[in-house]
């Protein structure tokens, strides 16, 4: 069954095209990571989810409810993260809790709902006006729970959470999910949605440029590699430029670094090398989330390491 189901959804500020006909499919049980750089339209399309905007055209349905029409039934089948989440000042921690469960008429157990998104139990009873931007997110992730949701939409839930917290977020979205809850979450860090995600997708100016698991999307595209390899002494006058698939070398004392395209650019530079020097170490990494990130995103070309200007490192030809 398909959670989420988006069909050339346009949306319009004005003159700005914040939506530029997204289409979108998120199925039953699978955990979505909805990602792209700021302004990329992340909240706008979870806004218009939401019932909250009305698209200037196109149209989406979710758990099968149209986004325009049946709004309100939706919602109550859904736990949101909004964005921006601001307590009631004088409410208490339960209270907000107890509000929530009001607006979708459901029963519900605040306490083990606090007690699951990790705030502690002094805050249960204070004001939420005194909460760190921390707490408040706990807070609003425990508002999202309320009434077992079949669909968690979550926008940029880890905004405000040190580590342990994210660790935790982390935690409770597998948990969730293996409880076959459709998790659904927006943030602009790849490597925050790799750990949880089943697929992911790549929104650029309204539109997705790539979409699929983290494995596809390496595979989708061309990133640089780093490759290190340490040697007895590194022979003056190494020359890799004829290579295909070498982005560039540096030297820094008895270690070449190297950014390649592929495993066969790897092979070949580690057997040139063998060729003219003693190899004792070889770091081979998989291209780094950022990297992968960038590459969709910004179309960016990735860092140089031969840039270095405090003279420590030398580029060789590449
Ligand atoms: N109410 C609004 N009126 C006018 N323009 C808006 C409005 N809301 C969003 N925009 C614009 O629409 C575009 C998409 O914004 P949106 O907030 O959806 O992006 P986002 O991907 O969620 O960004 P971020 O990661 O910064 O939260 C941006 O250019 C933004 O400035």
């Amino acid at each position: 069954m398909t959670a989420i189901e988006i069909d050339g959804l346009h949306k319009n500020y004005g003159d700005l095209t914040a939506l530029d006909g997204l289409d979108l499919t998120v199925e039953s049980g699978e955990v979505y990571g909805f990602l792209g750089p700021n302004g990329a339209g992340k909240s706008t399309t979870i806004n218009l989810l939401l019932g909250f905007l009305d698209p200037s055209s196109g149209s989406a349905t979710v758990l099968g409810h149209d986004i325009v029409t049946e709004s309100q039934a939706l919602r109550r089948r859904i736990g949101v993260l909004p964005e921006a989440f601001s307590p009631y000042e004088r409410l208490t921690a339960r209270e907000h809790v107890r509000y929530a469960a009001d607006l979708k008429d459901v029963q519900v157990d605040p306490d083990a709902l606090l007690d699951r998104v990790g705030l502690t139990r002094d805050a249960w009873d204070r004001p939420a006006g005194g909460f760190s931007t921390g707490m408040e997110q706990r807070l609003a992730l425990a508002c999202a729970l309320v009434g077992d949701p079949e669909l968690l939409i979550l926008d940029e839930p880890s905004s405000g959470l040190d580590p342990r917290g994210m660790a935790e977020l982390r935690d409770l979205i597998r948990e969730e999910s293996a409880d076959g809850t459709t998790v659904f979450f927006s943030s602009h860090i790849l490597s925050e949605v790799e750990a949880v995600c089943d697929r992911i997708g790549i929104l650029v100016d309204g539109a997705l440029v790539a979409e699929g698991t983290i494995d596809e999307l390496r595979d989708g595209t061309e990133t640089h590699s780093p490759l290190s390899i340490r040697v007895d002494e590194v022979p003056e006058n190494l020359d890799l430029s004829d290579l295909d698939g070498v982005a560039s070398v540096t030297v820094e004392d008895n270690t070449l670094s190297t950014l390649v395209t592929d495993a066969g650019a790897k092979i070949e530079v580690i057997r040139r090398v063998d060729q003219v020097a003693e190899i004792r170490d070889v770091i081979s990494e998989p291209a780094s989330l950022e990297a992968l990130f960038d590459r969709y995103a910004n179309g960016e070309s990735l860092t140089r390491t031969g840039d270095d200007s405090d003279g420590s490192s030398a580029e060789v030809t590449a």
